[in-house]
């Protein structure tokens, strides 16, 4: 998608190279309440950008940091349990990664587990939360064990979007440690994933010619 912005400047991503600016993602089954979360968050004049083709929508945020004026871009897309993984240019660049399970649902918690899995393989080193969303359904939730996080070594937090527990907190701690990666993140790794990341693309829209040559559709297109 990198590629073929096809001049709609939400989906160039060269500007999150820009040292004001952050990508941060969020993924879960559908319906467990990542764009609730968004709206929680955004409460006061947010101008959500829908993308309908794609699926996505970007949520902007201005905040200061350090006093420094700093633009968050929040990508949610929908209805990815249908598709079970996203397209790899929803991880371009991404700073930091907000994984949202429904304390009520099992399976999405279950599913954690494929994201993560799904999320290392393109961004091995940027910050992930886990986010137990929907605990005003039932308060003694947060009394029990999710492992997951902690065999990962992950922060997790219990939250509501109905209510809007944890949900400034989580979100600005998110968007810390998103600046903070993006201003440590040189090393030689990163660069090497940036360098595969673009390989991968450029492979990707190779695939996609060859297809649209074809009259085909390529796999996973709807998906973002
Ligand atoms: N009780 C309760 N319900 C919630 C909460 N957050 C979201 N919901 C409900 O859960 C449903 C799904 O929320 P969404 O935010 O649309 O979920 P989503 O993860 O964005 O789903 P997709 O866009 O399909 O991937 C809606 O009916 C919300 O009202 C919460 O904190 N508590
Ligand atoms: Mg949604």
């Amino acid at each position: 998608m990198a590629s073929d912005a096809n001049g709609i400047p939400e989906l160039d991503q060269d500007k999150y190279d820009a040292d004001e600016q952050v990508k941060i993602i969020c993924l879960g089954d559908s319906a467990v309440g990542k764009s609730k979360l968004m709206e929680r968050f955004l409460i006061d004049g947010y101008r959500p950008q829908q993308l309908s083709t794609y699926a996505l929508t970007l949520y902007k945020y201005n905040t200061t940091i350090d006093r420094k004026a700093v633009l968050v871009d929040f990508w949610d897309t929908a209805g990815q349990e249908r598709f079970q993984s996203m397209h790899p240019s929803y991880y371009h660049k991404a700073h930091a990664c907000i994984m949202v399970f429904d304390v009520q649902r099992k399976i999405t918690y279950k599913n954690l587990t494929n994201w993560y899995t799904e999320l290392r393989e393109y961004r091995p080193e940027i910050p992930c939360v886990v986010v137990a969303n929907k605990i005003d359904a039932d308060m003694k939730v947060t009394q029990r064990n999710f492992n997951f996080a902690k065999k990962q070594g992950l922060p997790l937090y219990f939250v509501s979007a109905a209510d809007g527990t944890n949900v400034v907190k989580m979100f600005k701690e998110t968007i810390k440690m998103a600046m903070s990666y993006k201003q440590n993140s040189s090393d030689f790794m990163d660069e090497v994933m940036r360098e595969l990341e673009n390989f991968e693309l450029e492979q990707n829209k190779d695939l996609s010619l060859q297809t649209a040559q074809k009259g085909l559709k390529p796999e996973g297109s709807e998906s973002v």
